[in-house]
């Protein structure tokens, strides 16, 4: 099968830095991929060699089917980026922003004011740079990153500093995004983030992926042998191992109709990555 994003067996050394160390990804199109590791982990070298910004060190980087860095002028045509530097001119009107951008592609005035409506910034197209909201920024951003249509969007830290409500405005704004098509590559080191909003995550410690799959696979892979156990008289919860002993007594207190529920305990991806790197993120 052609996968969107192929890497294999992907370094990347910084003089004696190694940053990346035998990465393997592989991303069909239409899904919405997390990249989440702390910092330093190599989230943004990765987004760089996947956009031609950086060569590997040794490995296969093929976006799109085709190696990135001997092919940057089809790449760069058909992926949208969206990092932290991307830049928006101060004094400079949302419509002129954009335009400036539209020119680099040829892009018509209707598809200017088509992406401004999407993202819920045509009201405010006359308002100058630097007097938009971070959120707005944000959104002004992400018009810019898909306004050619790209198949693919790369998202470096889409949310970083978002207030809770700005961020849930962008997630759904990459949901229809990703509705009408667009097949969604994002670094975060956000796990709620991750879980609500990717079909399927790699966790990335000190350069190396050291796991990888949908989150809901995962949260049942690594689940843990803890049991809830709310009773009829009493609202504390109780945390309870899942052994015969803990049977015997929830037996016990169904005999008794005192038992109001039991759960087993789902792990939260901040919690697998936890114990599978020995870091909070
Ligand atoms: N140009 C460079 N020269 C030397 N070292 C670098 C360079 N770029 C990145 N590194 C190092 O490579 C490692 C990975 O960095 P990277 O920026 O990819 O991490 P990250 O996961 O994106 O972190 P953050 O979440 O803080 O942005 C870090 O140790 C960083 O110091």
């Amino acid at each position: 099968m052609n996968h969107i994003v192929d890497m294999e067996k992907v370094r990347k050394n910084f003089d004696e830095k190694e940053a990346l160390r035998d990465v393997n990804v592989k991303i069909e199109e239409g899904e919405i991929f997390g990249f989440l590791g702390p910092s330093g982990a190599g989230k943004t070298t990765t987004i760089k060699l996947l956009t031609g910004q950086l060569l590997p060190s040794s490995g296969k980087v093929n976006v799109l089917g085709k190696e990135v860095y001997a092919n940057k002028k089809f790449i760069f045509d058909n992926i949208g980026i969206l990092s932290d530097n991307s830049g928006i001119y101060d004094r400079l009107s949302v419509w002129d922003n954009m335009v400036l951008f539209a020119e680099l592609y040829d892009i018509s005035k209707e598809r200017i004011a088509e992406v401004l409506e999407k993202v819920g910034l045509h009201e405010a197209k006359k308002t100058e740079g630097r007097k938009l909201s971070k959120g707005m920024k944000q959104r002004l951003m992400l018009a810019r990153a898909v306004l050619h249509k790209p198949k693919l969007l790369f998202l470096d830290e889409p949310t970083a500093a978002l207030d809770p409500g700005t961020t849930l405005e962008i997630h759904k704004l990459l949901k229809s995004l990703n509705a009408e098509g667009t097949t969604i590559f994002l670094t975060t080191h956000n796990m709620v983030e991750a879980d609500k909003l990717c079909h399927r995550v790699a966790f990335l410690n000190n350069g190396e992926i050291v796991e990888c799959g949908k989150p809901s696979d995962l949260k049942l892979k690594y689940i843990t042998d803890d049991i809830t156990v709310i009773l009829n008289d009493n609202t504390e919860k109780l945390h309870l191992k899942n052994c015969p002993k803990t049977g015997e007594k929830i037996m016990q207190w169904m005999k008794e109709k005192k038992l109001r529920s039991v759960h087993s305990e789902e792990p939260t991806l901040e919690k697998i990555f936890l114990m599978l790197t020995g870091r909070e993120l």
